[in-house]
């Protein structure tokens, strides 16, 4: 080979699934699916099964497109931190161009799809989220405040939202609380991780809230931010919105997240602290949200 530019191989299926964030995103999908699931019946029918399955579809390409377009606009500070240098744009293994033409391809083929086959709301719901996610968190906010994952961070809330819309074609009260719950619950989830990867974050330049604030001020917040997510996490029982296995699920797990939240919240730490507590915070925030949204499905299941 003699040609002057170097030019990229074309990038493999694996760097184009790379891009989608497809661990992340199991998770915003899993509460879009629960979101769908706990919807009441409309005149007495559910979704059908086609459409409930193209409408997760829809989430799943949503998200993993808006995830494509993060990367897309953060390749520099990617390729500086540890976590992220390994991702296809910073490895050099895909061409920039690339990610761009998939990212608005799957974006656009996402919410028309969602329009045409399931309902417009859903596809409104969906494209506020994608637009929040790039727009909102990732180009305006990330690189410039610690509190871009407050504001940014409600794209990830809003795919229980999406599930209902999709069921009904409309939003109600309890998929509001589970928005709110994964709004609130973003906070402790990341910036927990935030505290042992803060050097990473420093390195690149990125102002989270353990850089700029220093860690005292983020364990405060990690502890502060527990207080409303559990609120939004139990109030759906006592409000008559969902039975006693969704109760008493939400009960012990936010009992458990409060506890673990609290243990990071008042520790200090030395210079060769391994970070355990925030690990196991952080964690078991991922554990936490599977198993309350499932109880949602199941209370609304077992007790129809
Ligand atoms: C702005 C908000 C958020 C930020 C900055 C954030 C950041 C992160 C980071 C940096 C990781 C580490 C590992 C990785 O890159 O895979 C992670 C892991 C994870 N996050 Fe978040 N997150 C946010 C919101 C969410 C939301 C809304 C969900 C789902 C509802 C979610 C689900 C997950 C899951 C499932 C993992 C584990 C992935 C794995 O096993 O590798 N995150 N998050
Ligand atoms: C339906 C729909 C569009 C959902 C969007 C889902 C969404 C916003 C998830 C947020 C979770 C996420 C990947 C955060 C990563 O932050 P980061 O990008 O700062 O993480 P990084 O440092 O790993 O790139």
């Amino acid at each position: 080979m003699t040609a002057a530019t170097p030019l990229l191989p074309p990038a493999d299926w694996r760097d184009f699934l790379a891009l989608t964030k497809p661990r992340v995103m199991t998770l915003v999908v899993f509460t879009g699916l629960c979101g769908m699931l706990a919807a009441p019946p409309v005149n007495g029918h559910t979704i059908h099964p086609v459409l409930g399955f193209t409408a997760i579809l829809c989430i799943a390409l949503g998200a993993g497109a808006a995830g494509a377009l993060n990367q897309w606009y953060e390749a520099d500070i990617d390729a500086v931190m540890r976590r992220t240098q390994k991702r296809p744009l910073p490895a050099g293994r895909m061409d920039r161009q690339a990610a761009l033409h998939f990212g608005i391809g799957l974006s656009a083929f996402s919410v028309i799809l969602m329009g045409l086959a399931v309902n417009v709301a859903a596809a409104a719901i969906l494209t506020v989220s994608i637009l929040f996610y790039v727009l909102v968190y990732t180009v305006w906010l990330k690189r410039r405040t610690p509190q871009n994952i407050v504001i940014g961070g409600a794209a990830g809330a809003f795919p229980p939202l999406i599930g209902w819309a999709a069921a009904t074609g409309d939003v109600a009260l309890l998929p509001f609380l589970m928005f709110m719950l994964v709004f609130l619950w973003t906070p402790p989830h990341f910036w927990a991780l935030a505290l042992f990867v803060k050097t990473d974050y420093a390195n690149a330049g990125v102002p989270m809230l353990p850089v700029v604030a220093g860690e005292r001020v983020t364990r405060t917040q990690i502890g502060l931010y527990t207080i409303p997510m559990a609120l939004a996490a139990v109030l759906p029982w006592p409000l008559g919105l969902t039975g006693p296995i969704y109760g008493w699920t939400a009960i012990v797990t936010t009992a458990v997240f409060g506890a673990l939240a609290v243990r990071v919240a008042t520790r200090t730490t030395g210079a060769d602290d391994r970070m355990t507590p925030e690990k196991r915070l952080f964690s078991y925030s991922i554990l936490y949200l599977f198993v309350i949204f499932g109880a949602l499905v199941a209370d609304r299941w077992v007790l129809a």
